[in-house]
């Protein structure tokens, strides 16, 4: 493996050289690069071709400014981010993050594993991913609105149905989608599936709504299954309490686990009886506060402040699902310690490098993100299908759908694994997997 480590390492160089300070798309580029050594060895065309330093540098990347007036008259700014990732194999496709902590590095981080997650759907969308360093948190929905419309009044020059399809992340969610879509349609008078996540009435996909939570369970219930385990009477740990956490405690609730903690960025609640969908539900999607007041209606569950005491309760399987590198390597250890024996990643790169090895080196069956949360996105491209049919699917056939792609996931990436010489090593698999569309897509298409 000489040869492939002096590419990554020269790669490497590049991407840090370029861009100092975007440690979170280091973090991801590496990651897929280390896995990359026995294709690298086995295909010496991709490097020939410099397609490595091709692949971790984005098409195009959009910075704008987003001036906006709050509910007292003030006028506002934020920064907006559009990463046209890669468009090898379809057009760009991913989510919109607000977040105070978005910047350009955190983004191409998110359009990097994008690119490669959307691969492995099986469906021809690129990567792509956008964002703001909006905080919707406190905010009225006037203000939501106010800020969504001018967001879309410069972002509308770079989307289209077949040219980069956002979607929701932190802090969009159907509210947003909608503000968004409107705001599209008046400038352009276009009725086109430019978004995805979209309301029911108005071209959105039943199923999407659950789609990413749903698939994180679907993807666990095969790796199991392929290992002779099985997710009914389990006990599960899940972080976050956004959009990809709640279907997610819903799914496994359906399969028979007990969800006993889930977390915001403030603290993280401990139900020993099981937590209360409805309640999680209603706090969350409807009142928009915090978890803490989960506790107030019931009083056998603890509230804890500190989001990160949540790995320190004993579960059999783990699901992160709130944000990247929230489980480090002395929570991995802790996790290992109290006897976890599966995680699977609903987050974006929860885990951080130290994380996953623990995991790895403690035999704990490991769902890496790019795969075990790809049922979002892979249901965004089956609305975008319906949109272009004008047609729509009930929610069982969605489902269905969404179920398949998932079993076939897992398939992929374990089958890339034992290939090239990893077996067992499902992120390896996944960056593989992912990796060989793309590249072979680039290939075809002469220097892109
Ligand atoms: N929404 C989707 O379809 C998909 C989302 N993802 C990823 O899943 C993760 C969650 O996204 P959503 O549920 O959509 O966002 P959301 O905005 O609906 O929920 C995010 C949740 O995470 C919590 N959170 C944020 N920082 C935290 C921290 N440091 N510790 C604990 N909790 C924290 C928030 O309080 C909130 O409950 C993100 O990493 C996102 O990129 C991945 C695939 C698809
Ligand atoms: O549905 C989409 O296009 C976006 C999903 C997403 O942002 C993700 O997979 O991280």
């Amino acid at each position: 493996m000489g040869q492939s480590q002096k590419v990554i390492d020269e790669v490497m160089e590049q991407v840090k050289k370029r861009d100092p300070d975007q440690p979170e798309f280091h973090q991801a580029v590496l990651e897929v690069l280390e896995s990359l050594k026995p294709v690298i060895e086995k295909h010496p065309e991709f490097v020939e071709a410099g397609l490595l330093s091709r692949i971790v540098e984005p098409e195009r990347q959009v910075i704008f400014r987003v001036p906006w007036f709050d509910d007292q008259g003030r006028p506002r700014m934020n920064r907006g981010y559009r990463v046209h990732f890669n468009s090898a194999i379809g057009p760009y496709k991913g989510g919109l993050r607000y977040h105070p902590s978005v910047n350009l590095g955190i983004i191409k981080f998110l359009g990097f594993e994008q690119t490669f997650k959307n691969s492995l759907t099986g469906l021809p969308i690129g990567g792509g991913k956008g964002g703001s360093d909006f905080d919707p948190k406190g905010k009225s929905d006037s203000e939501v609105m106010r800020f969504c419309q001018s967001f879309m009044t410069e972002l509308f020059r770079y989307v289209g149905a077949d040219i980069d399809v956002p979607a929701g992340d932190i802090g969009v969610g159907g509210r947003e989608v909608g503000f968004l879509y409107g705001q599209y349609k008046r400038i352009t008078m276009l009725y086109h599936g430019v978004l995805t996540g979209k309301g029911i009435s108005y071209g959105g996909s039943l199923t999407r709504t659950e789609a990413t939570g749903y698939g994180l369970l679907y993807f666990l219930e095969e790796m199991l299954k392929d290992n002779g385990k099985n997710i009914a009477g389990k006990t599960v740990v899940i972080s976050g309490s956004g959009n990809v956490a709640i279907y997610a405690l819903e799914k496994a609730r359906q399969m028979g686990a007990k969800v006993v903690a889930m977390s915001d960025s403030n603290g993280y609640i401990f139900d020993p009886e099981g937590i209360k969908l409805d309640t999680i539900k209603r706090i969350k999607e409807i009142e928009r506060k915090r978890i803490k007041v989960y506790v107030e209606e019931h009083p056998k569950a603890q509230y804890y402040e500190g989001s990160k005491g949540i790995w320190t309760i004993k579960c059999d399987i783990a699901l992160p699902c709130a944000t990247q590198n929230e489980i480090d390597g002395e929570s991995a250890k802790t996790l290992v310690a109290n006897g976890v024996w599966a995680v699977a990643e609903g987050a974006n790169m929860p885990s951080t490098p130290e994380a996953i090895k623990t995991f790895q080196d403690n035999g704990v069956l490991f769902g890496p993100a790019k795969a075990s949360n790809a049922g979002g996105v892979a249901t965004s491209a089956l609305e975008m299908s319906q949109n272009s049919m004008r047609l729509s699917w009930t929610f069982e056939e969605v489902d269905a759908k969404l179920k398949d792609i998932m079993v076939n996931i897992y398939r992929q990436i374990s089958q890339a694994a034992r290939e090239y010489g990893c077996e067992g090593d499902l992120a390896a698999g996944a960056n593989i997997a992912g990796f060989l569309k793309v590249a072979n897509a680039m290939m075809a298409q002469g220097l892109v």
